[in-house]
């Protein structure tokens, strides 16, 4: 073999040492050549065996393994050479969270197909886009061809052709000398020892570890963001020693305990520098350091640490982002607390952080610190690698900036297509549409490009205000499914995609659920400089009348009977749904991981099939949601319950029959001396039967509507409800409900209401 790829990576690697920056280097060819090829690099290079990690499928060599999904143990930890092994497939993920810990110094090694070939194989993560009912060969391969293009383009990239025994690019770049920093010094006015400061790399750093003696004072939270290798971990840990010392204990979290290893490492380092000369110094176990003070430093997985908050004086939370935000909203509880936490969508978990936590983070009552590290701690700035990552995963795609959408309106917007050919011919396109679906969403991470580019049941939508994106839909195909395949469904298995589908069949029981053919609004967002103007309407209107206004279309191709949408529930949302159609058939029964919300499917039709799904489900919400709200929905928000059952179809549910026996109760709750707590049932019908339908002649307060979710719907006590509402007793509370039920009888009574109604309203 003429190209010597050993010899190859022992100059970029002594390069990359001069300029601390990382090399990538491409084994493009034979999966075998490859892994040959990869072997006599790692055995030339003088990388410890422990310094390496090798992502692919077979643990073939003798360094730690990890599977492509099993990218995630590697945030936050800092490797010398990362080799994926991209042959069996690529999940873009994985990529950009191995691109993240390689150190400075380092190689990242990319084992490929022939790049030639590789846009057209199909992988097993080609397969995953494979939604049911297209097949594999419908996926696309502009993905790879666009990441290709990339890894051409980007300096600091060797690229080894095997197969053709040929050096495509030796991706040296001859760096100029790297300038010395000066070391940081500790603020003029510090409480924390000097040391702790001493220890820093960085003047942001520094600040970093300045902000955490915030929590020296009751109430406070630090927030720290920064994209990957900026030394934020370090700062933690920097921090979390200079409480220890000072005698705090000190519960560290994270995603898993190998996520705050470098926390633990600086910890442990300032604790031992803080009692150097002292008789006893700090004892080290596996993730607890104890000091002399009687300070600790110790770890928990995120669900022992909400248990364990009351024994902890201090917590930090490290990979804040990807940690489900209820566990975050539970990790609040503590009386001081840090999060620190990547900035970009590396993590798996996305962006649940910054798009709900931040927002109940605001909502509480805790004073906030932020601070934010720029300047890069693991490898140098302007890293080749990190320049080339970011742009081959978007990770740092934005929208437009503010001034270019700032005066869009409906009328001065054009609805455009995107079709994945002229996204990737046009990358301030791609970037503007990708940017605004990450900044809007808690859950678009670097898969969501290669969906965006490669699934055939994807397409996305934009309006366009001077040729900006202002605002964007993503829509996936649902629905029209083979009977084999809803049989499948109805008998428990798994289906790609089709989440409406999916849910209609097999939680709801409804075999021909999935016959119709459907679009899901899977996410929409307007610019943040633009919204409540009535884009994200305006571009929901465009997208029905595409797509919806073929009802009399019959069979032909690509006509739909519905159109849906699956989101976390806030109030806002249900109502901006609500006003543009949708109506809701479905709450989910527990919360999801990433928002921390209760899900809720709508739909709006648009055939006489689609309004048949719509019609048998909606009427099954109105009949079992009563039943949900008092067992797995009892902690849902009142306001949520409200919107919610708001945004059912107004013709839905059982029409009100309750009996004389039970209007007889009823009225006499209302007007005298009769108690709700004798036989709810009648109740709930009534307070049903009242959201759905939303009289407008009739208008109670929202605490009394929020009394009638709370007492009659989710059926808690007197106390709680009183407690909760802001009632003075729960006399006042039950007199309340009783007050609130007036203008429900007088609407929806029959005559033995309104005579019993009239003994007491006469009397
Ligand atoms: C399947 C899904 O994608 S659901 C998730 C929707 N997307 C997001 O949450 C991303 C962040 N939010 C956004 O990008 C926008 O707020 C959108 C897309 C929800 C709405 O876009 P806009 O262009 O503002 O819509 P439009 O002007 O037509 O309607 C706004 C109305 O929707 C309602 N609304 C929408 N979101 C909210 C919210 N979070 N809280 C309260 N009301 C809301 C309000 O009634 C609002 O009217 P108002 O401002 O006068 O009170
Ligand atoms: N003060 C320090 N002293 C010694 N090493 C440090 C210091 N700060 C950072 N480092 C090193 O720099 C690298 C990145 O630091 P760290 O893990 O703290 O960054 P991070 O921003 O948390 O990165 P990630 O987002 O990947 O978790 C690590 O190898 C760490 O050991």
């Amino acid at each position: 073999m003429d190209v010597d790829a050993a010899a190859l990576a022992e100059s970029l690697r002594e390069e990359a040492k001069r300029a601390n920056e990382r090399r990538l280097v491409v084994l493009a060819g034979d999966r075998e050549r490859g892994y040959d090829a990869l072997e006599s690099i790692l055995e030339t290079l003088s990388i410890p065996i422990t310094g390496t990690t090798l992502v692919g499928p077979d643990d073939r060599l003798r360094c730690e393994q990890r599977r492509q999904v099993n990218a995630d143990d590697l945030l936050g930890t800092t490797r010398d050479a990362i080799a994926v092994d991209a042959h069996a497939e690529l999940q873009p993920n994985a990529l950009g969270k191995v691109a993240g810990a390689v150190d400075g110094g380092g190689l990242l090694i990319l084992l490929t197909p022939p790049l030639e070939a590789w846009p057209e194989r199909r992988g097993e993560f080609d397969a995953s886009l494979a939604v049911p009912p297209f097949e594999l060969d419908a996926v696309t391969g502009r993905f790879r061809r666009r990441l290709v293009e990339t890894l051409r383009a980007h300096r600091g990239i060797a690229i080894v052709d095997l197969d053709a025994d040929r050096l495509e690019a030796d991706g040296l770049t001859d760096p100029a000398p790297r300038l010395a920093t000066a070391a940081p010094a500790p603020p003029p006015e510090h409480r924390f020892p000097a040391a702790a400061y001493e220890a820093c790399l960085t003047s942001d750093q520094a600040d970093a570890v300045a902000a955490f003696e915030s929590l020296l004072e009751d109430g406070q939270a630090v927030v720290l963001e920064a994209d990957r290798g900026r030394g934020k971990s370090s700062a933690a840990g920097l921090a979390a020693g200079a409480f220890a010392a000072d005698g705090e204990d000190v519960l560290v979290t994270a995603p898993a305990a190998r996520n705050a290893s470098e926390l633990f490492d600086r910890a442990e380092e300032l604790c031992a520098t803080l009692a150097d000369g002292s008789e006893r110094g700090p004892t080290v176990e596996s993730h607890l350091i104890e000091t002399a003070t009687g300070g600790s430093v110790r770890f928990r997985e995120p669900s022992a640490a909400v248990d364990a908050l009351g024994s902890a004086d201090i917590v930090i939370v490290d990979e804040a982002a990807a940690l489900p935000v209820a566990t975050l909203d539970s990790l609040l509880a503590a009386d001081r607390v840090a999060f620190a936490t990547t900035v970009h969508g590396y993590e798996g978990a996305g962006r649940g952080f910054s798009v709900r936590f931040r927002d109940h983070l605001a909502e509480s009552d805790r004073k906030v610190t932020d601070c934010t590290l720029v300047e890069p701690i693991r490898y140098a700035a302007g890293d080749p690698v990190e320049v080339w990552a970011f742009r081959a995963l978007l990770l740092d795609a934005r929208p437009p900036v503010e001034p270019l959408v700032a005066d869009a309106t409906p009328e001065s917007v054009e609805y455009r297509r995107l079709e994945p050919n002229d996204l990737l011919a046009d990358d301030r396109l791609l970037r503007e549409a990708f940017g605004l679906l990450v900044l809007a969403h808690y859950r678009t991470e670097p898969n969501d490009l290669a969906r965006l580019l490669d699934a055939p049941n994807l397409e996305a939508r934009a309006l366009v205000h001077d040729g900006h994106v202002v605002s964007v839909a993503l829509l996936a195909r649902e629905g029209n499914l083979p009977a084999d395949t809803r049989s499948m469904m109805y008998e428990g298995d798994r289906v790609r995609g089709n989440m409406l589908p999916d849910v209609l069949t097999s939680q709801l029981r409804d075999e021909a659920a999935g016959e119709p053919a459907g679009l899901r609004v899977v996410r929409i967002a307007t610019h943040h400089a633009a919204r409540s103007r009535g884009l994200g309407s305006h571009l929901l209107e465009c997208v029905h009348e595409e797509f919806g206004g073929r009802s009399d279309a019959g069979d032909e191709p690509g006509s739909i009977d519905w159109l849906g949408t699956g989101f976390g529930a806030t109030p806002g949302l249900l109502a901006f749904w609500r006003e543009n159609g949708y109506r809701t058939v479905f709450v989910s029964t527990t919360r999801n991981d990433a928002s921390g919300e209760y899900s809720v499917l709508m739909l709006a039709p648009t055939s006489d099939d689609g309004r048949a799904l719509h019609d048998r489900h909606a009427d099954r919400f109105v009949r079992r949601f009563a039943a949900l709200c008092s067992d797995s929905l009892d902690d849902l928000e009142p306001d949520v319950a409200r919107a919610a059952l708001r945004s059912v179809d107004a013709d839905a549910g059982p029409p009100l029959a309750l009996t004389d026996f039970e209007w007889d109760l009823v009225a006499s709750a209302a007007y005298g001396p009769g108690l709700f707590a004798v036989d709810p049932g009648p109740f709930r019908d009534l307070a049903v039967r009242y959201f759905v339908d939303d009289p407008e002649s009739v208008a109670l307060t929202d605490r009394e509507e929020r009394l009638l979710v709370r007492r009659v719907l989710q059926g808690q006590g007197w106390e709680t409800v009183a407690d909760r509402l802001g009632y003075h007793s729960t006399s006042q509370c039950m007199r309340a409900l009783g007050d609130a039920f007036r203008p429900l009888v007088d609407l929806y009574g029959t005559e033995t209401a309104f005579e019993v109604r009239d003994r007491f309203v006469d009397e």
